[in-house]
C-alpha cells in the first residue's frame, strides 16, 4: 500500500519508527543504522529505514507542529509501525535540567489544538510504560543528565499577546515544553499502539531563565547525539523482550 502524504511503501517499513521534526536529524539517524537508505522525501516527511543489530528501523521527520506531525504518525500506523518514539528538542522549566540535558516524557501537557478535534478534554496523553523504560534506560547508559517527567505540548513558538502557560506547568511539577508529543501519544492511544519521547533540552523555556533561543550549540549537538543513541537502543531493548 502507498501512503499517500509520506509517498513511501508500507511493505518497506519496519514495525519500529524513530520519528523527529527535522528531516536533516532524520538522515543522521538514519547514518547510525547500517544498510540505510532514505525511501521518500515528500513535503517535510523524509523516510529512511536502516538496520541497528539486525532489527529494521524506520526513521521520518515529521516537521514542526502536532496537525502535521499527526499526519506522519497516522500513515505510519496506518502502514503497520506499532512502536514509535519521537527524538526530538525542548524548552526547559528548570535549572535543574539545563539545556544538554535528556528529558523522557512520561505523559504530555494537551496544549495544542490538534487533540481537542480528536478526544475529549480530559483524556490523557501518556507513554507507553515500556517504552518509557527503554528510553530511560537506554539514555542513563550515556553519558550525561536525564530525567523522566511531564513535558508540555504548545502550538505556538513564539509568543503573542497572550502569557504562555509555563509559570503554572512549572509549578505543577512539568520539565520541558516542546510541539508534538501529546499528538503522538493520543494517536497511539487512539490506534492502539505503543509511543515514548525523548527530548534534548536546547535553552530555557521559562521567562525567568530564558537567553535568545539557540539551538545549535555544541551542548545542544551534543544531547542530540545522546539521545539518538537512547532511541536506537531503546529500539534494541523493546525488541530483545518482543
Ligand atoms: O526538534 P524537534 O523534533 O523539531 O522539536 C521541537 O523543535 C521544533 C521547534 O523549533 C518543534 O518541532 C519542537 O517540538
Ligand atoms: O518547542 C520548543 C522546542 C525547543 N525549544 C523550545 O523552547 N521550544
Amino acid at each position: 500500500m502507498l501512503l499517500p502524504i509520506l509517498q513511501v511503501h508500507s511493505e518497506d517499513l519496519s514495525p519500529y519508527a524513530i520519528v523527529c521534526g527535522d528531516p536533516f536529524r532524520a538522515e543522521v539517524i538514519a547514518s547510525k543504522l547500517d544498510n540505510s537508505k532514505e525511501l521518500a522525501f515528500s513535503r517535510e516527511y523524509r523516510t529512511f529505514i536502516g538496520e541497528f543489530q539486525g532489527v529494521p528501523i524506520t526513521v521520518v521527520s515529521h516537521g514542526v507542529g502536532s496537525p502535521g506531525a499527526a499526519v506522519c504518525f497516522e500513515e505510519l500506523i496506518k502502514g503497520g509501525v506499532k512502536t514509535l518514539i519521537r527524538v526530538g528538542t525542548a524548552g526547559s522549566y528548570s535549572a535543574d535540567v539545563p539545556p544538554g540535558s535528556l528529558v523522557v516524557s512520561t505523559a504530555a501537557v494537551r496544549e495544542e489544538g490538534l487533540t481537542r478535534q480528536l478526544v475529549p478534554h480530559g483524556f490523557p496523553a501518556v507513554a507507553d510504560l515500556d517504552v518509557v523504560l527503554a528510553l530511560y534506560e537506554a539514555a542513563s547508559e550515556t553519558d550525561g543528565l536525564v530525567r523522566k517527567g511531564i513535558t508540555v505540548t504548545l502550538d505556538a513558538f513564539f509568543q503573542g499577546v497572550e502569557e504562555f502557560p509555563h509559570r503554572k506547568y512549572k509549578q505543577a511539577g512539568a520539565l520541558a515544553v516542546e510541539m508534538e508529543i501529546a499528538a503522538l501519544y493520543v494517536i497511539a492511544s487512539l490506534r492502539g499502539v505503543r509511543a515514548g519521547a525523548i527530548v534534548a533540552l536546547d535553552g530555557y523555556a521559562d521567562a525567568d531563565l530564558r537567553e535568545v533561543y539557540n539551538p545549535h550549540t555544541d551542548v545542544v549537538s551534543q544531547a542530540v547525539e545522546r539521545e539518538i543513541l537512547s532511541a536506537i537502543h531503546a529500539v534494541i531493548k523493546l525488541h530483545a523482550k518482543a
